[in-house]
């Protein structure tokens, strides 16, 4: 941050800290060097806090939190800030996040532009608004608005911020000249009333029922997640507590928070997304420009399960057709299958008689038998158990299975044995993220985030475990390779468990972080 004295008795202090001035360690002892140089020169009367490049502060540097517990210390600076005798006014351009806007609401004054943006997103990374936001802002605007704002993360305009209260002034012009004449202006006006930290709540009958709406909302909206309702504890305690107390519940709820494994997850998907974007085919081209180009006949190469699927799509949609599939035996299969799906859809009947192709993996035919034998589940009363009546859903043992598979047993040589929760999760994440490392040793996939960031957006992955990749390093990549070995030597018939050399390479490492993979790895194959 720099320090500058202005005319008429004022100082600014401007955070510098490309690209988005985020809080380092050196931004905040910056701030502080600078107000504590304000307040010992007499001939100060105000100070304006803006930030650099036209944006005020995108809140902690989220690359940092790693290596320290972010709010603690910052949310001393801000109680500071409120505690001094001068007047301080934030001069708000771009954003003011997280961090950034827990700093403008310790200053006394908040003045922004108005295409400014301001906000406390600490929820989409797993945190809460740990230096004071969430003492602060329900003080501020009450805990209705609080609670919709820190739990969504939602960043608002303004306008918005302005009727809500957060903002004092918004105007069109250049705001760090605004608050220059602000500052003057308000020189003799106690600052009391303008200390957030001695105000109270605004108190609500039925608070009570406010915040247990509050917990259930949030429940059905981000299930799974800890920072959404952990943040609505600490808007609690804001109502419940004094100040004083009330910031060390804050502080408690951060760093259970901070510790979580969400919170690393949700970062690292926060840098992960943004290098995902970043990242852009050789060609010019790019799915933002790309326009649809017209389709006047389409190629399929292979009629298994998704080709067949494909060109009867295509067939469907009145545009020609031409399948290629190298193997005959599978040609003769789809092209059965592809007549009979077209005289179905023609003769609009029901789904019946499906032509079924045995598939390369080895699978048990059980489910197979089951319903040859008319057991079908639920909608004929039966099937893996046995249920009140056809259609109904209460289901119990059904003796006639346990006969059954003693008999499937038999036949094939099978010996029974219990399967734990853990050995399912892990065959089948493993052989998943196994299958990871091979696209990237293939040079298939760009990087890990490509992998996860797909699993985040179209596999309902959830966001807060980081994706598969992500996931393979929390566990870490030597435990994922030992497991993988075990399963591969009990089932060799299983090549999906069998390690993949890349992760072999990356195993041989130790356990190194995702973004580091690439490097260790060596150049990938080139499939693409
Ligand atoms: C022992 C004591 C140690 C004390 C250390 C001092 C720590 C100070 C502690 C402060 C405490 C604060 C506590 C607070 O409650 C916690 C937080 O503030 S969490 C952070 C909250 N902020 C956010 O979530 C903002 C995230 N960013 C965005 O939403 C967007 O980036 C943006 C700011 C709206 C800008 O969007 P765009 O214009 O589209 O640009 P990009 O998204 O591409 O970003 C550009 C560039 O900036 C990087 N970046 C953005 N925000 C941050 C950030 N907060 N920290 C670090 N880096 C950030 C982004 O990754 C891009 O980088 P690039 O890819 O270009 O390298
Ligand atoms: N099945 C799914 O649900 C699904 C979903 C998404 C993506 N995919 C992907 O789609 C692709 C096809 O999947 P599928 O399930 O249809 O596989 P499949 O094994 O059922 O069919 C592939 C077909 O391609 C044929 N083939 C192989 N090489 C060929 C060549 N050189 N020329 C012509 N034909 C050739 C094979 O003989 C086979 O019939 C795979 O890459 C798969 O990962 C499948």
């Amino acid at each position: 941050a720099e320090y500058l004295r202005l005319p008429h008795s004022l100082a600014l202090i401007r955070l510098r800290n490309p690209p988005v001035n985020a809080l380092s360690l050196a931004v905040v002892n910056g701030i502080r060097e600078g107000l504590q140089k304000a307040m010992s020169d007499h001939t100060i009367k105000a100070i304006v806090v803006c930030g650099a490049n036209d944006k005020f502060c995108a809140g902690a540097d989220i690359s940092s939190f790693s290596r320290s517990s972010p709010g603690i210390s910052f949310g001393v600076v801000v109680d500071e800030i409120q505690r001094y005798e001068k007047p301080v006014v934030a001069a708000i351009r771009g954003v003011a996040l997280g961090g950034g806007l827990e700093l403008a609401l310790g200053c006394h004054y908040r003045i922004a532009h108005a295409e400014a943006r301001v906000g406390l997103p600490e929820v989409a990374l797993g945190i809460l608004p740990g230096a004071r936001g969430t003492q602060l802002l329900p003080r501020l605007i009450g805990v209705p608005m609080s609670l919709d704002l820190i739990t969504s993360g939602r960043p608002v305009g303004a306008d918005e911020a302005l009727k809500l209260g957060i903002l004092d002034v918004v105007i069109n012009s250049d705001p760090v000249e605004e608050a220059v004449k602000f500052s003057q202006e308000i020189l003799d006006k106690p600052l009391e009333p303008r200390r957030l930290l001695n105000k109270s709540v605004p108190s609500l009958p039925n608070m009570d029922s406010i915040f247990s709406e509050a917990f259930a909302k949030v429940q059905k909206q981000y299930p799974g997640f800890l920072a959404p309702e952990t943040s609505i504890q600490a808007l609690q305690a804001a109502v419940n507590l004094p100040y004083k107390l009330g910031i060390k519940e804050e502080e408690k709820l951060a760093l259970y928070l901070q510790k979580s494994g969400q919170a690393r997850a949700l970062q690292y998907v926060f840098f992960a997304e943004s290098s995902v974007h970043k990242q852009s085919p050789p060609s010019v081209a790019s799915w933002q420009t790309a326009s649809p180009q017209p389709i006047s006949s389409v190629g399929v190469l292979g009629l298994g399960t998704m080709g067949r699927g494909i060109a009867m799509c295509f067939a469907k949609a009145g545009i020609p057709v031409v399948a290629v599939e190298s193997d005959p035996k599978q040609l003769e299969i789809a092209k059965k299958a592809v007549t009979s799906m077209l005289e179905r859809e023609a003769s609009k009947m029901q789904q019946s008689g499906r032509a079924w192709t045995k598939p390369t993996l080895t699978f048990s035919s059980s489910a197979d038998m089951l319903c040859e034998s008319g057991r079908f589940g639920q909608k004929t009363g039966k099937g893996w158990y046995q249920y009140d009546k056809p259609l109904g859903r209460v289901h119990r043992p059904d003796p006639w299975l346990s006969e059954f598979l003693s008999q499937y047993r038999e036949t094939h040589h099978l010996e029974s044995r219990s399967i734990s929760q853990e050995e399912i999760l892990e065959r089948c994440l493993y052989s998943l993220i196994n299958e990871g490392f091979r696209i990237l040793g293939e040079g298939i996939a760009a990087s890990p985030e490509q992998i996860d960031i797909i699993y985040l957006s179209g596999y309902g992955w959830p966001r807060y475990r980081g994706g598969p990749m992500f996931y393979a390093a929390t566990v870490g990549l030597p435990v994922v390779l030992e497991k993988l070995q075990k399963y591969y030597t009990q089932n060799p018939d299983v090549p999906q468990l069998e390690p993949s050399d890349y992760l072999k390479k990356l195993a041989a490492h130790g356990n190194p972080p995702p973004k580091d993979w690439q490097s260790l790895a060596g150049p990938p194959g080139s499939k693409l």
